[in-house]
């Protein structure tokens, strides 16, 4: 699996007589299996747009997005999409949330119950697959929302700030969780996040984008989830010397963005 955003570049006609909005110039990144991409900037740099664009939920002004060589042109069962608000259906209880898409693609209830309960695991949520997701708390409902993103086996998983809304101590858990499902499951994964430190723990390639217009400035190949999952604690890789120094790099450079646009 490859996917290719190739020169693409996103501008927003404006509704009054000011300036159109140039959200992205000339975005170029490869996506493949076992990627996990994590997109970082200030505010208003283009990550969802970007984001968007995979999902297929936009089309670029020029450029293209590739999937195994096909132009995306619209959303498909190949990129599922978890965002911050997790969209649940809250009339349903956690195992027909999670399979709600493979019951839109009319797969009988025991296949797709076999399919969800899979994930229902995976995810931590065996002793609560029959509760209300009303009743859960909000970590456990984003991770009913990545349980239901990944029953339809998706090609990418794209993640809008999926862990914005979560309490710093579930934010940590649902990092490590995330990380080991991803390592279980092989996908590759398209990730934005506010938060330097998280973005440094989890991909294994980080873009960072600038505004005005929208484009990646900087690229890093990371070692640290892969550390992680070789069995260091996830405290002792952010507290390591080259994890610390990173983190001061990147926040250089998107404070240098943030001032430059104050
Ligand atoms: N539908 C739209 N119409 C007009 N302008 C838009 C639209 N969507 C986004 N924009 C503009 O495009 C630029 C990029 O927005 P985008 O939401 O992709 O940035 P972002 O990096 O995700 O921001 P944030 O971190 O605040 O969520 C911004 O200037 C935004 O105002």
């Amino acid at each position: 699996m490859a996917l290719h955003v190739d020169q693409a570049s996103v501008v927003f006609p404006s509704a009054d007589r000011r300036p159109p909005t140039e959200a992205l110039r000339a975005i170029d990144l490869t996506i493949e299996n076992d990627d996990f991409v994590v997109a970082l900037g200030a505010s208003g740099c283009g990550k969802s747009t970007l984001l968007n664009l995979i999902a297929g939920f936009l089309q670029p002004t020029t450029g293209q997005i590739l999937l195994d060589g096909h132009p995306v042109q619209g959303p498909g069962a190949d990129r599922s999409v978890v965002f911050q608000k997790h969209a649940l259906m809250p009339w349903l209880n956690v195992v027909d949330n999670v399979a709600f898409g493979l019951k839109l693609q009319g797969i009988p209830e025991a296949a797709r119950y076999k399919v969800a309960d899979r994930f229902i695991d995976l995810l931590g949520l065996k002793d609560f697959r029959t509760a209300p997701v009303y009743q859960l708390s909000g970590g456990m409902q984003q991770r009913v929302g990545i349980a239901r993103a990944l029953t339809c086996d998706p090609k990418v998983l794209l993640m809008d700030e999926p862990l914005g809304a979560l309490d710093a101590l579930t934010r940590e858990r649902a990092q490590e969780l995330i990380l080991t499902i991803w390592n279980t499951t092989h996908k590759a994964v398209f990730f934005i996040t506010h938060s330097v430190e998280e973005a440094l723990f989890m991909g294994t390639k980080l873009i960072v984008m600038s505004p005005r217009p929208g484009r990646i400035t900087h690229r890093f190949d990371l070692p640290f989830s892969r550390r992680f999952l070789a069995g260091e604690s996830a405290r002792h890789v952010k507290a390591s010397a080259e994890f610390i120094g990173l983190r001061e790099q990147v926040l250089e450079i998107i404070f240098a963005d943030e001032e430059a646009a104050a």
